[in-house]
C-alpha cells in the first residue's frame, strides 16, 4: 500500500520566508499600464534586488535597461550567467530563482502565470519562498484573489496598486477586408503557426511595399531580439512585423496596430478559439507608452473575426481559483522509497495519483517530463536525481533531432565521459525552409547543452564556452536567414508544428483579396472606428 504524498500547505515548505515579515505589493492592471515600470523603480532603488522574468528575452531586456541606467545588474537564466562585477541586482528567469538568499526588493513579473498549467509552479514557489522584505508582483487581476488568500495564510502584508491602461486600445472596425495589401508601416500581423507566419511575410513582401521582421517561439531569444530591434528602428526598410503569440508577454515594441490574421489556433489536439486573456495580451502590444505610436490600434484581417476580437477585449479577466505546484526533488525521492524498482515515468504517475493538494493548488502537467523520462529509460547508470534534472532540460519534445541529442548527452554523462557537443557549425545562412529548421534545431541543442552545463557539475559538460560561441553564431545566421526568407515552409515544418487552417482563413499565396460576401454586406453598416476600453 503506497502512502499518499502530502502537498498540502505549501507555504510551510519555506520556514525562513515564514519567519520574515514580508510586504507584497500587487501591481494589478491591464497591459501597457506601467506595472513593470513602477516595480522596477523600487527594484533599482534597493540595495539588493532581483527581478524574476517569465522569459529569457525579458530578463535580457531588464538586464540591459538597468545596467544602462547605471545600476549594476547580472543576468542568470538557465542558459547564461553574466556576472557583472560589484552588482547587487540580478535579472533571473523565474525557474532559476534562488530562495536561499536574502533580498531587499524582488519583482515577480507576469504573476498571473501562477495559474499556468505547465509552468505555474515556478511563480508559486517564488511567491511563497522568496526571502525578501518587499516583493513586487506585476500582472493582470486574474490571480489577485488567490494571492490575497495566500498572503492571509503566510501572514504577509498585501498592498494592492491598481492601474489603468495609459491610452485605451482602439479597435478598427473596418478590418483589413481580408486583404494583406492594406497592411501599413508599424503594423504587426499575428498568426499562430510557423507556416502562416512565412506565408504572410511572403505575401506582404510580394504584394505590398513593405519588408517584414519575424518573431516566433522557436527562434532563439537573441534572434527575436535582433528582429525586434530591426523593426523598432525607423531608419531601415523593415517596417512590418509578422509574429506569433511569442510577442504577447511584456515586450515593448514600436507597434502601431495589431492585426490578427486569425483568431483560432491549433492547441496540439484541435483548432480552438484563441483564449480571451491571450488576445488581450497580444493586442496590448500596440501603442506602448514611450514608443513611436502611443495610440494603439487593433483589428483583424477578416471581418468575421471582428466580433470575437471585441468580445475578448471587453471580457473581464477570468479569475483563477487554483495555482500550480510541482514537487521538489526531495519530495519525489522520498516517495520513490515506497515503490522501488519502478521506472521514473511510473514513479511520476504514481506520485500524481497519490498526492494530496489543498483547494487552492493543482499539480502542474508533466506529460512533457514523462516523455523525456520514457526516452531516458534506455540510459543505464543515471541516478534518480540525474533523471529528474535531465527531464527539465529545455527541449522541444516534438523535434526528434533535438531529443536524439539530449539522449546522447545523457548517455555520455552516464558513462562519466566529458559530454561533447557533437555538432558542427553550418557555413552559411539558410537557403530554404529545411535549412532554417536545421538552424533552429541546432540552436536548441546548443542552448540545451548550456543549460545542462549550468545544472550539472561543470566538468561534466566542459564545452560551455564553445557552445555559447556557436549559439551566438547560429542566432546571427538565423537573423540573416529571416531577412532573406522568400520561401514557403516545406512539408516537414507542417509535421513539426501542425498546419492550422482555421475556418476564417483563406490561402494567402497570390490572392491577397479574400473578401467574403458576408463581410461586404456587414461593412455597409459598420465602417467607423470603435474605441474599446480594455477592462
Ligand atoms: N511613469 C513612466 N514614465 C515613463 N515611461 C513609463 C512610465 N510608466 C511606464 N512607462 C513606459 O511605458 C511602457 C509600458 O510600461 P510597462 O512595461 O511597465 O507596462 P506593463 O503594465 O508592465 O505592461 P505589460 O502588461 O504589457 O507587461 C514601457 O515602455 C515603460 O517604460
Ligand atoms: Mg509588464
Amino acid at each position: 500500500m503506497v502512502e499518499s504524498v502530502d502537498l498540502m500547505k505549501p507555504h510551510t515548505w519555506f520556514p525562513f520566508a515564514r519567519a520574515m515579515k514580508r510586504k507584497i505589493i500587487y501591481h494589478c492592471g491591464p497591459t501597457n499600464s506601467g506595472k513593470t515600470y513602477n516595480a522596477l523603480q523600487r527594484y533599482m532603488e534597493a540595495k539588493k534586488g532581483i527581478y524574476c522574468s517569465p522569459l529569457r528575452l525579458l530578463a535580457m531586456e531588464v538586464f540591459d535597461k538597468v545596467n544602462g541606467l547605471g545600476v549594476y545588474c547580472s543576468l542568470l537564466t538557465g542558459q547564461e550567467k553574466k556576472h557583472v562585477p560589484f552588482s547587487n541586482h540580478v535579472a533571473w528567469t523565474v525557474e532559476m530563482v534562488s530562495t536561499d538568499d536574502m533580498y531587499d526588493v524582488t519583482v515577480i513579473d507576469e504573476i498571473q502565470m501562477m495559474a499556468d498549467a505547465h509552468r505555474g509552479y515556478a511563480w508559486t514557489r517564488a511567491l511563497l519562498g522568496l526571502k525578501a522584505d518587499e516583493i513586487h508582483v506585476c500582472g493582470d487581476p486574474s490571480v489577485l484573489d488567490i494571492v490575497r488568500k495566500i498572503c492571509s495564510e503566510t501572514g504577509d502584508e498585501l498592498v494592492e496598486q491598481h492601474y489603468e491602461r495609459f491610452k485605451p486600445l482602439v479597435v478598427e472596425a473596418k478590418t483589413l477586408l481580408g486583404d494583406l495589401k492594406n497592411v501599413r508601416s508599424g503594423d504587426c500581423v499575428v498568426a499562430f503557426s510557423r507556416r502562416e507566419i512565412f506565408e504572410v511575410k511572403m505575401a506582404i513582401e510580394k504584394h505590398a511595399n513593405h519588408r517584414c521582421c519575424i518573431i516566433y517561439g522557436a527562434l532563439p531569444p537573441e534572434t527575436r531580439r535582433q528582429q525586434a530591434t530591426l523593426f523598432n528602428d525607423p531608419n531601415n526598410e523593415f517596417d512590418v512585423l509578422v509574429a506569433s503569440d511569442a510577442v504577447g508577454m511584456g515586450l515593448n515594441l514600436n507597434i502601431r496596430r495589431i492585426i490578427f490574421y486569425t483568431l483560432s489556433k491549433y492547441n496540439g489536439d484541435r483548432i480552438v478559439p484563441v483564449p480571451a486573456s491571450q488576445v488581450k495580451q497580444i493586442a496590448g502590444r500596440a501603442g506602448r507608452r514611450g514608443s513611436r505610436y502611443p495610440e494603439g490600434l487593433t483589428t483583424t484581417l477578416q471581418l468575421e473575426d471582428l466580433d470575437y476580437l471585441i468580445e475578448c477585449l471587453k471580457k473581464p479577466f477570468d479569475e483563477a481559483n487554483k495555482v500550480g505546484l510541482f514537487p521538489f526533488y526531495e519530495q519525489v525521492e522520498f516517495f520513490a522509497g515506497q515503490i522501488p524498482n519502478s521506472t521514473f515515468s511510473e514513479l511520476l504517475d504514481r506520485f500524481g495519483e497519490n498526492c494530496r493538494l489543498d483547494g487552492s493548488y493543482f499539480l502542474c502537467q508533466y506529460n512533457h517530463i514523462k516523455k523525456i523520462a520514457n526516452m531516458m529509460e534506455k540510459v543505464q547508470g543515471l541516478s534518480l536525481e540525474d533523471r529528474f534534472n535531465f527531464c527539465f532540460a529545455p527541449v522541444n519534445i516534438r523535434d526528434p533531432k533535438a531529443m536524439y541529442h539530449l539522449l546522447k548527452f545523457a548517455s555520455s554523462y552516464a558513462q562519466a565521459l566529458p559530454v561533447n557537443i557533437a555538432m558542427g557549425m553550418p557555413k552559411c545562412s539558410a537557403r530554404n525552409d529545411s535549412e532554417l529548421l536545421d538552424l533552429e534545431t541546432r540552436h536548441q541543442v546548443l542552448s540545451m547543452y548550456m543549460w545542462l552545463s549550468n545544472h550539472f557539475e561543470n566538468d561534466k559538460f566542459p564545452y560551455f564556452k564553445k557552445a555559447e560561441a556557436m549559439a551566438t553564431g547560429i542566432a546571427e545566421l538565423l537573423g540573416e536567414s529571416l531577412a532573406n526568407a522568400r520561401w514557403k515552409p516545406d512539408s516537414r515544418s507542417v509535421g513539426k508544428q501542425q498546419k492550422v487552417v482555421p475556418k476564417s482563413q483563406g490561402e494567402v499565396k497570390d490572392q491577397l483579396c479574400i473578401n467574403t460576401s458576408s463581410s461586404r454586406r456587414r461593412l455597409q453598416h459598420d465602417t467607423a472606428s470603435l474605441a474599446v476600453h480594455v477592462p
